[in-house]
């Protein structure tokens, strides 16, 4: 079992629910905090998402790792989380002060959850174009994650959806535990996630 090393933050959710682009609002917002950062990405065969997150230059490349999950994007988050702990052990190697690995996953459905073998806290990423129903249809993603993000909150009006319904069942589903929304198009709400995730696992105030 893992005793030492940076806290590790696992992202999940649907395809195009916006986790990479909530990573990349992440970074800025957790540097303003002084936490230092590194980030591990899982696609299903390419490095995508690693590619597209060193090109916006927002972490030096060698702290964003890629893992190619295969075909199950939750397999090496759930069931066999040893390629995501290996990248994770070498980060921390490699950068003794690190204080936090975010761990984004491939685009699962709402079934996928993390490993807590893998990850000390997860949020699982959901967004209003996928439909309001989501919160009602109760997938582990949306149950279990220890925070829930709405985001594409920009949307709503497009999408004919009413947001404070939305919320409040997602809220009522997960018996109180917390519920944010984002528009990471906008960096709109991100700063409560930074402090979320700051309070959970780091002992710094965020
Ligand atoms: N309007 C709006 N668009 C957003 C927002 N967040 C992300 N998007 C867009 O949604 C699309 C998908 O975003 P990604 O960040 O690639 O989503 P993802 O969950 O990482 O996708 P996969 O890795 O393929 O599962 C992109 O075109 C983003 O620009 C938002 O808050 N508002």
């Amino acid at each position: 079992m893992r005793k030492i090393g940076a806290a590790r933050i696992g992202i999940g959710g649907p395809v195009g629910s916006g986790k990479t682009a909530l990573v990349e609002r992440l970074i800025p917002a957790l540097h303003k905090r002084g936490v230092d950062l590194a980030v591990i990405t899982n696609d299903l065969v390419t490095h995508e998402d690693a590619e597209r997150l060193r090109r916006t230059n927002l972490l030096a490349p060698e702290r964003i790792l890629a893992v190619e999950a295969g075909a199950c994007p939750h397999t090496v988050i759930r069931e066999d989380p040893t390629l995501n702990m290996e990248a994770a052990d070498s980060l921390d190697r490699d950068f003794p002060d690190l204080d936090l690995i975010l761990i984004e996953s491939g685009g699962d459905n709402l079934a996928s959850t993390f490993s807590l073998d893998l990850v000390d806290y997860w949020l699982f990423v959901i967004d209003v174009a996928g439909g309001d129903d989501i919160p009602r249809k109760r997938g582990p993603g949306v149950i279990q994650s220890d925070l829930l993000v709405i985001n594409k909150v920009d949307l709503a009006p497009y999408v004919g959806v009413t947001l404070a319904p939305m919320i409040r069942e997602a809220s009522a589903a997960r018996a109180g535990r917390p519920v944010l929304c984002t528009n990471c198009r906008a960096n709109e709400g991100i700063d409560a996630v930074a402090d979320a995730l700051c309070a959970a696992v780091l002992y710094q105030a965020a």
